[in-house]
């Protein structure tokens, strides 16, 4: 079995890789996260899981012969996609135009050895209840919105707007793990076997 890497700084990610049993090394992989003019949101998630996948097999040395993973999320309101917020202003403004609606969360995986690349993007959709803007001070006051994608993480205290959610939990989170395992089976590593060896 080939050695896998996660090129991703995400400890999300990290974790949720962990959570199937699959043992990986994480190596950074940054890119630049721009979307292309006319792009779709599921384009350029995809675009950029395999651009961070591509970018963490060059960082690693030559010779070393394994599987990179790379991934990327982006919440998508009205066909516009919300990046990290930069300050508070950013992310209240995010928050209260999810307040009380319905959003796309677009997770794409890209998987590649010194062969080829598989890619899959995954949508789920989520509903929030309504947040007032002294509910949405006080979650960017937390800490939580920072680092994530529409400003706000369903794993943490942001699960107390989450009123519903069609399709895959640890896609919003950031890595789709139903479709991470078939993905990783295509390149011979299986989840199951370390489960069962425990
Ligand atoms: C919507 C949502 C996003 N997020 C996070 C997952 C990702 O870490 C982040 C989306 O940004 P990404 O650009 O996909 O990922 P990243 O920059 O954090 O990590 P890397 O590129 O190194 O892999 O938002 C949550 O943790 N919870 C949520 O509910």
């Amino acid at each position: 079995m080939k050695p896998l890497y996660l090129a991703s700084g995400s400890p999300r990610r990290r974790e949720l890789l962990t959570q199937i049993g699959v043992p990986f090394t994480a190596i950074g992989a940054e890119i630049d996260e721009t979307p292309l003019d006319h792009e779709t949101p599921s384009a350029y998630v995809e675009r950029l899981a395999r651009g961070k996948a591509e970018a963490g097999r060059q960082a690693l040395d030559a010779g070393v012969d394994g599987c990179v993973l790379g991934a990327d999320t982006a919440v998508v309101l009205d066909g516009r996609i919300l990046g990290k917020p930069v300050d508070q202003a950013d992310s209240m403004t995010m928050l209260l135009s999810l307040s009380g609606r319905e959003h796309e969360v677009l997770t794409a995986i890209a998987i590649l050895d010194g062969q080829r690349c598989e890619s899959r993007v995954v949508r789920s959709l989520v509903r929030f209840r309504s947040i007032t803007e002294q509910e949405a001070a006080a979650y960017w006051a937390s800490g939580e919105p920072r680092d994530k994608a529409g400003g706000y993480g369903i794993q943490g205290l942001g699960a107390v707007f989450v009123a519903g959610l069609e399709g895959s939990y640890s896609a919003v989170v950031g890595l789709p793990l139903c479709e991470t395992a078939e993905l990783l089976g295509h390149f011979g590593i299986p989840c199951w076997q370390t489960l069962n060896a425990r």
